[in-house]
């Protein structure tokens, strides 16, 4: 193929994966991440139900490429009419170029022969460097023209779909293309027109990955913390019993201390034994039997083995007591270090401190434990549109309630309750809400992430003329995606602005209310749960069985909000959905515990088809 042409050392993998979307996307997607110039797909772009590559890829594309899908098409369509039953895709994603090719050896070598020629200065202009971006005021924020060669004056490129496309020069009479020059528009997914995010839609478990591997980088400081404050920490030692526990013997029941030996009988009764005291002679006869009275968990006095239970007793007049069974040797006695053996390592680090965790550590005497430390997070409501929900009075036309705020700290608090998360109330620092000002969101950001490990904002992310975060996290720090194949939640933005002492993560989430919530939930606990120590940073999956008939979104997987309990009768988990699942529609998490995960495919599933679901809530009830 010329590799010299493009001077690239030719090195080529090859993988077999099934006719299911995201299998072909993580495979595209992984090899896109490992840098490779080119992706040639075989199979998978027929008419029939299974034939799903092009829509796998299209998602993925960042720039379709319809002159390489038109050759391709042409040059089969000389040779067979068939050829119109084939639905080739071709396109760019990051610096790679990816074609799919039909599924016959005869058609891939018709299909391949026509294109190779034109593969190596295609891959040389992809990884060509590119100019600096000249953000047009007037188009989509995000619209990056970057000429690849120096721009024919009248460079206009026409796409197939005969929309204009600038370079620098400007329109020569309508819809025709002239001279040589290339500009970058670039597509969005699911659009065709130039004006398209430049965010590839990442994939959510590639997205996982990306904000692990930069949670990574946040090394908070192990803290001493007091037990009673530790619920839900990871932590960061192992604890070992320096005593046993019991340290002495302990009465597991009400009765009599006795010894063994001395079986049914008349016992002289020298007293008592109860917990936290005791008060009975020490003057015994060897020959009499006598005993002591006992209370649970009381010290079993040195000269007795075994404890009879106040049931099995009689009293047979002041200080004589018929005791009417006989007992084992150590029966009803815990022995010394029976619950916990002396040096046994009681807790390990990577642990995380649960309820019962921390009266283990006060059963020790143990007051304080080292814990990982606690992201410090802030939360900012971006848009003109909000006030203060506690703010009275009637609210200005198109105005709204800061919902996002409130919210995101109740599910902060909340997490850290039930799945026993890391943040705690005092590490949360509420911004509360900016404008749609570049000036002010870049001061209030460059303030919060000199105190916090996290920023989390909501709104302006998408693609209006007033969603400023994206261009302005890509001039603070760096990008790592800007967009995620899922729904809701799309154009959920993950950067890292790193100053000389530390890393700040920004998850900056979709304003829309229910996507900010799944966001969190899909993207910001992970990066809680890495950074606080957590080994496992996944919320609980379980599979669940419909009650309802659920449409699929064929553009995007998607977390489709229900209440899911466990149901006796069917012996399995039930999930019913919230309803309309819009994604500004807050209802639609009205007591949802629960988000089902749909793959990306036309129509429904059925009622009583099982799907995996992830808990965002407790089992209620
Ligand atoms: N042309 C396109 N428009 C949109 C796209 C797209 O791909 N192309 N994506 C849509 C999707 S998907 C989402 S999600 C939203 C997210 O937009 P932003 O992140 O920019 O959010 P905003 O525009 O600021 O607000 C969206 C919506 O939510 C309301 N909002 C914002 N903040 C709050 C808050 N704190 N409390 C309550 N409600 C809030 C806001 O008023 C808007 O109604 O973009 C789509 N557009
Ligand atoms: O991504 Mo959005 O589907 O509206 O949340
Ligand atoms: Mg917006």
């Amino acid at each position: 193929m010329g590799g010299e042409a493009c001077n690239i050392t030719i090195q080529t993998v090859y993988k077999v994966v099934p006719d299911e979307i995201e299998h072909i996307q993580s495979m595209i997607t992984q090899w896109t991440h490992s840098k490779f110039k080119l992706i040639l797909t075989t199979g998978g772009t027929g008419f029939t139900p299974r034939d799903v590559t092009p829509e796998a890829i299209k998602p993925l594309l960042n720039r379709r490429t319809k002159g390489i899908e038109i050759a391709m098409l042409k040059k089969s369509l000389e040779i067979t009419s068939h050829a119109m039953l084939s639905r080739p895709v071709a396109g760019i994603r990051d610096q790679t170029l990816i074609i799919t090719l039909p599924g016959s050896v005869k058609a891939i070598r018709e299909n391949l022969g026509v294109v190779l020629p034109a593969i190596p200065h295609a891959i040389g202009l992809i990884c060509s460097n590119p100019y600096s971006s000249s953000v047009d005021a007037h188009r989509a924020r995000d619209l990056i023209t970057a000429p690849q060669a120096q721009p024919h004056p009248q460079s206009i490129t026409s796409t197939m779909d005969g929309e204009q496309q600038q370079g620098h020069g400007h329109s020569h009479g309508h819809g025709h293309s002239h001279g040589h020059g290339h500009s970058h528009g670039h597509h969005s997914c699911g659009g065709s027109g130039k004006r398209g995010s430049k965010y590839v839609m990442t994939p959510v478990e590639e997205a996982i990955n990306i904000i692990l591997e930069q949670s990574n980088l946040l090394k908070l400081k192990i803290e001493s913390v007091d037990i009673a404050k530790s619920l839900g920490r990871i932590i960061a030692e192992d604890i070992t019993s320096k005593d046993p526990f019991p340290t002495f013997r302990a009465s597991i029941k009400d009765g009599y201390a006795v010894r063994s030996k001395d079986g049914i009988g008349h016992y002289k009764l020298l007293g008592d034994s109860v917990a936290g005291g005791s008060n009975y002679s020490k003057e015994t006869n060897d020959e009499e039997k006598h005993c002591v009275r006992i209370t649970t968990g009381a010290m079993v006095p040195d000269i007795y083995d075994a404890v009879v239970m106040v049931e099995e007793t009689e009293i047979i007049k002041e200080n004589v007591v018929s005791i009417e069974v006989s007992v084992r040797p150590g029966q009803d006695i815990r022995p010394i270090g029976s619950d916990i053996p002396q040096g046994t390592v009681v807790l390990k680090k990577g642990d995380k401190m649960g309820c019962s965790e921390i009266g283990l550590l006060a059963t020790l005497g143990i007051q304080t434990v080292q814990c990982y430390g606690l992201p410090k997070i802030s939360i900012i409501s971006t848009g003109d549109e909000l006030v203060d929900y506690k703010k009275q009075g009637e609210l200005e036309a198109g105005i709204i309630r800061d919902s996002n705020t409130p919210t995101l700290e109740a599910i902060i608090k909340e997490i850290s309750n039930h799945f026993g998360e890391c943040a705690s109330r005092d590490q949360i620092n509420l911004v509360g809400i900016v404008g749609d000002k570049l000036e002010d969101l870049e001061s209030t950001f460059v303030e919060e992430s000199k105190n916090s490990d996290i920023i989390i904002t909501s709104g302006g992310v998408s693609m209006g003329q007033l969603d400023l975060v994206k261009p302005l996290l890509e001039k603070m720090g760096k990008v790592h995606f800007g967009r995620v194949n899922m729904k809701p939640g799309k154009p959920l933005t993950f950067s890292t602005i790193t100053s000389d002492e530390k890393t700040t993560l920004v998850f900056s989430l979709p304003g829309n209310p229910v996507s900010s919530v799944v966001c969190f939930y899909l993207f910001v606990v992970p990066a809680l749960r890495r950074i606080s120590g957590f080994s496992n940073t996944n919320l609980p999956q379980v599979e669940v069985k419909l009650l309802d008939r659920i449409q699929m979104d064929p553009e995007r997987p998607e977390y489709h909000r229900c209440y899911i309990e466990w149901d006796f009768n069917e012996h399995c988990f039930v999930s019913k959905s919230t309803g309309s699942q819009a994604s500004c529609r807050l209802l639609s998490l009205k007591q949802a515990n629960a988000l089902l995960v749909l793959p990306q495919k036309e129509g429904y599933l059925e009622k009583g088809t099982m799907v995996k679901s992830i808990l965002i809530g407790p089992l209620s009830n």
